[in-house]
């Protein structure tokens, strides 16, 4: 496997009982498995246990609550994540933003988890200042672009490799993915020649007619 990493957000786009998760789970684990790119899948809360537990592949929590076990209704609680079969969760998408104390504290909760940690951002500075968190990945995620089909890597490379650079200056152990309506092999193909390690993406493969064909174009031209 290369070090490059696509992360597969699915959101709340698949309804029914996990079947359509566990499906397009499936289809990263086939493409992943023919081209050697690492590719994970971010299911529901709920969907995380049946994924895991019948593909092979990396999945992550769309998010988490920096809770511990006991009195806390209603959250997200690492540890039932992580024995769900989670490997890693998403931090501040731009869906389910954070403080900044929330989300120190959830990459704390994560690491303590030895869960691998994304947060999210939405340009370089707050890129910068996530950094500093010490996450395991920043993906940089321009709202506006989220969800157009429009991709960052050619709408807005500046964000990129802006991200990249503050990103190494002041962590350079974290790792810099960027996101927002990346769906084509040359989307991952720039996103990767500016510097990122990979993308987050979801609407391109999710909503594709047939996300493998559509995951099979994602990683072509690398
Ligand atoms: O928000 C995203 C991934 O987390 C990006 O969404 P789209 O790929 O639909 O633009």
């Amino acid at each position: 496997m290369s070090s490059t990493l696509i992360v597969l957000n699915l959101k709340t786009y698949l309804e029914g009982t996990g079947e359509g998760a566990v499906k397009v789970a499936q289809a990263c684990k086939e493409v992943a498995d023919e081209c050697g790119i690492e590719i994970g899948v971010a299911p529901q809360f709920c969907d995380i246990y049946r994924v895991a537990s019948q593909v092979d592949l990396p999945v992550y929590s769309q998010s988490l609550d920096p809770v511990g076990a006991g009195s806390f209704t209603g959250h997200a609680f690492v540890q039932s994540i992580k024995d769900a079969g989670a490997v890693g969760t998403l931090i501040n998408h731009s869906e389910c933003r954070l403080t900044l104390a929330n989300i120190d504290a959830s990459i704390t909760t994560a690491r303590d988890a030895a869960l691998k940690t994304i947060v999210c951002t939405n340009n370089v500075a707050t890129s910068a200042a996530a950094a500093a968190l010490g996450p395991d990945y920043v993906a940089v995620e321009p709202p506006e672009l989220i969800g157009s089909g429009i991709p960052v890597s050619k709408a807005d490379p500046g964000v990129v490799t802006g991200s990249v650079d503050a990103v190494k200056r002041i962590n350079p152990a974290v790792q810099v993915l960027c996101g927002a309506g990346i769906s084509k092999g040359e989307d991952l193909a720039a996103a990767l020649e500016l510097g990122s390690v990979g993308v987050l993406l979801a609407s391109g493969i999710v909503k594709a007619a047939d996300p493998k064909v559509a995951l099979e174009d994602l990683v072509s031209k690398v």
